[in-house]
């Protein structure tokens, strides 16, 4: 079997050299402690890591340390997680770590991916190559499900693709998930009846371990097309236990809520993009990654990367589609496209809600941004002859 490769950036401790901090973190995650110990043998030792190499970089070092893949158990990920990021975070002789990107061998991805990724989404919309158009349902919590389905109706005429639930509306009494989903489902219905199109919604399944396959597969006998997960606060295992189910016969919208906790130190942490990669590989359809220009901080070359291990080549997984969003409005549509490319959802919760004519107005603000990128013309020009977008960027502006 090939090894796992992880790469870090970090900061020694002052009376630490970067190669012995390097050391430290290789020993730590495989057969070392602190010290030398007198329970070791010969044979464990083909089981010790390797630091392939350590080189300065900004304020610390970068560093790539080999793992052999022997000391994964296939399938696994929570205890692939305590090897590649586990207790190095802690360690005294570094001042800061993060993890920055890692690579398993096939061996190690023994998972069947996305069952939809980004061309089994499309089929289900009905779309060719130009970006999705999504929103969340805002006020992000409060409203009753027929208010909720409502806003998801006047959404679904506008013409976005899709709707979701928020992060934190899950099954809360002003709004239970099984009063809220059949409301939603049946007014999309008639959207479908007067639109002809297909808009799927991404229902909140998140919960304990324990409960999540039974809601999910409750939520799929009440008509729901999607499912979303809250990846982080529920576990890695969520993914896996929803897409790996032969029950779940619909895409997986995957949320990152809580992710910045880890991602957004440049010095200290894990990067997107390990989260990235796992989601595939545990078979989310659909994965926030971030946006250029949006409400929450980014690296855009991270950015681009975390996408590119959405959809580049991975021992045959199907591709995840990445979401872009967070404070995203029709202005900001042209700069998201041009960097991120066409194969992107584009979310907008409060720049589809907030448009002075309300939501339908604001779906369709939206959608013409799309379709003025499609079709090559500035969005202010198009804006010209198409009166939603122009009260659109009238409010919110290009930038
Ligand atoms: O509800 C929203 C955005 O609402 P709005 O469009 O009103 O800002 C999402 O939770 C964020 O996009 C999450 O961030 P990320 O996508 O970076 O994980
Ligand atoms: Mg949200």
């Amino acid at each position: 079997m090939s090894d796992v490769t992880a790469i870090y950036y970090f900061r020694p401790r002052a009376d630490t050299s970067p190669e012995q901090a390097a050391q430290a973190i290789c020993e730590e995650e495989t057969t070392g402690t602190w010290t030398d110990i007198s329970t070791t043998t010969e044979y464990v030792r083909r089981l010790d890591g390797a630091v392939e190499s350590v080189e300065p970089k900004g304020q610390g070092y970068l560093t790539k340390i080999t793992y052999p893949a022997e000391i994964f158990e296939p399938g696994n990920v929570p205890q692939y997680l305590s090897v590649v990021a586990g207790n190095l975070f802690g360690l005294g002789r570094v001042e800061a770590v993060r993890l920055l990107d890692v690579e398993f061998p096939r061996e190690l991805v023994t998972f069947s991916g996305p069952k939809f990724g980004i061309d089994g989404v499309r089929r289900l919309v009905g779309s060719q190559n130009r970006p999705h158009v999504g929103t969340i349902i805002k006020p992000k919590v409060g409203l009753n499900p027929t208010d909720t389905a409502e806003v998801a109706y006047q959404a679904a005429i506008g013409g976005v693709d899709l709707i979701k639930d928020d992060e934190t509306l899950t099954d809360q009494q002003f709004c239970p998930l099984f009063e809220r989903l059949p409301a939603v489902m049946a007014r999309l219905d008639q959207a479908k009846t007067e639109t002809g199109r297909n808009v799927l919604y991404a229902v909140n399944v998140t919960t304990r371990a324990d409960k999540i396959l039974e809601r999910a597969e409750h939520a799929l006998e009440l008509g729901a097309n999607m499912l979303m997960v809250d990846v982080i606060s529920a576990g890695f295992s969520a993914v896996q236990a929803l897409a790996e189910d032969p029950s779940i016969k619909v895409p997986i919208h995957v949320h990152r809520t809580m992710h910045a906790a880890m991602t957004r130190n440049p010095e200290h942490g894990i990067a997107m993009r390990t989260f990235a990669k796992l989601v595939r590989m545990l078979g989310g359809d659909q994965l926030h990654t971030g946006s250029v220009s949006g409400k929450m901080s980014h690296d855009a070359e991270e950015l681009l990367g975390d996408n590119r291990a959405l959809t580049d080549q991975c021992y045959g997984l199907k591709s995840t589609f990445p979401v872009s969003s967070g404070g995203l409005h029709p202005g900001k549509v042209q700069t998201e496209l041009r960097v991120l490319g066409t194969d992107l959802i584009l979310q907008a919760g409060g720049g589809i809600h907030g448009h002075p004519d309300g939501t339908a107005a604001g779906a369709r603000a939206m959608r013409q941004a799309v379709d003025a990128f499609m079709e090559g013309i500035p969005t202010v020009e198009y804006a010209k002859d198409h009166y939603e977008l122009d009260r659109a960027l009238k409010k919110w502006g290009t930038s």
